[in-house]
């Protein structure tokens, strides 16, 4: 059998992929919480464990992997975001504008994921139907001494688990020296980390042992892990921003409430998807949406093309230029293969490299070196690329600006002659209105169709 290879954060090594059971290879990802519209950082986690879903699909069978992606679907930032709906006047009770707001936003999920040509995963379980499952894994590690009960809250003894910090390679000591901890009274130790805590009557709560409350979120995984795939699983992911404290978090109470299984046994995370150096979020305000993009008339293939060429263990940025570049290849490679059956197995090249710790941007690279058309199909719909329902947009002509070009170039010319510059200035601000990159150098000029571009603009140019 084709042997997977995988950095597993766990050890910092790349190892040999051995699932616990061929038969039923189980991985979970960290999912959105659901108050807002994804941004494009968020959609680089789906889009390369969808690969890895692809690819453990065609390595160990459709049926034989179970792929669990969660939505968080009750938390603070929901309940603000309801709030203010209600603060500004619209009908119905808090519960209800919560309920609606989360229902909106994992169809809006959903609309912009399927765009960007993911799967959707086996099981997707919303966080508010397991809150008894939570409540159950909270009262047993009351029980064992991992948890404790002050005032309405319940709170994990970071201490009681001696294994605490080893996934991201750190002592509790120098967490609480270089954490932003929160202390608070009803803690014993500033490192201790909610698991349930009270809801005031008009916030949305469950009655449990402690009182009418709400699930801290590092709970919400545990459990929704353990009841889909079990004590044991094989491969846990997600954004490298989630290794502490949320993961330590995980593996604490997992391995704390279910002493006989192992948790996860891969640890796989994704870099950041950057804006000038920082993480795209939208705490720092510094993030569009992949509905920005869509509408803006990128395809969602090729939003997934730009994220599959840089690694994922790589921060990256979103470069209009890449985009570009990604959108041309696209269309000649779906010019190649239009009608085409694809061949029946995709290129051993091609798996060998998504086989290395999925090495997308080597696999892309093998992609331009196949010569047959059905072999790069089927080669690229391993990557998701490709695929029959996801091309529409490559039917419709490409953006022909080669004629403005040639006419700003003229232009220039004439205008070093008359000193007039007016011209090329009026030109060059129209094609920037249109969402045209213009780069003008001793070379020539370059126009590129920019993520705002809009081809209605550059009608009577
Ligand atoms: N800039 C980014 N690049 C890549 N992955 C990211 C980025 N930002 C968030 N993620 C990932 O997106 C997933 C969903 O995260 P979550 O719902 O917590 O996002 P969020 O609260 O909107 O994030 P943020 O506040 O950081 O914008 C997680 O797996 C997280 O690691
Ligand atoms: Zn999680």
């Amino acid at each position: 059998m084709t042997e997977i290879r995988l950095t597993n954060t766990r050890t910092r090594k790349k190892e040999a992929f051995v699932p616990i059971d061929p038969a039923n290879v189980r991985m979970y990802l960290c999912g959105p919480t659901v108050y807002d519209r994804a941004h494009l950082g968020n959609a680089r986690p789906v889009v390369v464990f969808d690969v890895l879903f692809r690819l453990l699909r065609h390595v160990y069978g459709p049926d034989h992997v179970t792929y669990v992606r969660n939505f968080t679907d009750v938390d603070d930032k929901i309940n603000a975001t309801a709030l203010a709906r209600k603060e500004a006047g619209a009908p119905g009770t808090l519960e209800e504008l919560i309920r609606a707001r989360t229902e909106e936003t994992i169809g809006w999920y959903h609309a912009d994921m399927d765009a960007l040509g993911a799967l959707r995963p086996t099981q997707e379980p919303r966080a508010t139907d397991y809150i008894g499952a939570m409540i159950s894994m909270i009262a047993d590690l009351v029980e064992k001494g991992h948890a404790y009960a002050r005032d309405g809250h319940v709170l994990f003894r970071v201490r009681s688990y001696t294994e605490y910090g080893a996934l991201s390679g750190r002592s509790v000591d120098d967490m609480i020296a270089g954490a932003r901890v929160e202390v608070a009274p009803f803690k014993e130790d500033p490192m201790d980390f909610v698991l349930w805590k009270p809801s005031d009557a008009d916030l949305p709560g469950w009655d449990s042992p402690w009182g009418r409350g709400r699930p801290g979120w590092h709970i919400e995984c545990s459990a929704m892990s353990h009841a889909l795939l079990g004590a044991s699983f094989d491969i846990h992911a997600g954004g490298i921003d989630l290794q502490f404290p949320h993961h330590e978090n995980e593996i604490a109470q997992s391995c704390c409430a279910h002493p006989e299984g192992q948790f996860a046994r891969y640890w796989l995370h994704n870099e950041m998807l950057q804006v000038e150096g920082k993480k795209m979020s939208k705490s720092l305000g510094n993030f569009f949406t992949v509905r920005d993009l869509l509408d803006r008339g990128i395809p969602g293939e090729v939003i997934r093309f730009v994220f599959l060429q840089t690694h994922y263990g790589k921060p990256m940025d979103w470069t209009a230029e890449k985009a570009a570049q990604a959108e041309a290849t696209l269309r000649k490679w779906r010019a190649l293969g239009a009608g085409i059956d694809p061949a029946p197995s995709a290129a051993p090249e091609v798996i060998a490299a998504l086989c290395d710790d999925l090495n997308t941007a080597g696999a892309i690279a093998a992609l331009h070196r196949i010569a047959d058309p059905a072999v790069l199909v089927a080669s690229a719909r391993l990557l998701g690329l490709l695929e029959a329902g996801m091309g529409d947009w490559a039917a419709a002509p490409e953006a022909d600006l080669s004629d403005l070009a040639a006419k700003l170039a003229d232009l220039r010319v004439k205008a070093m002659d008359t000193k007039d510059f007016a011209p090329v200035d009026a030109l060059k601000s129209a094609l920037v209105a249109a969402g045209v990159e213009v780069r003008m150098s001793k070379a020539g000029v370059e126009l590129l169709p920019g993520p705002n571009f809009d081809a209605a603009k550059l009608e009577g140019l």
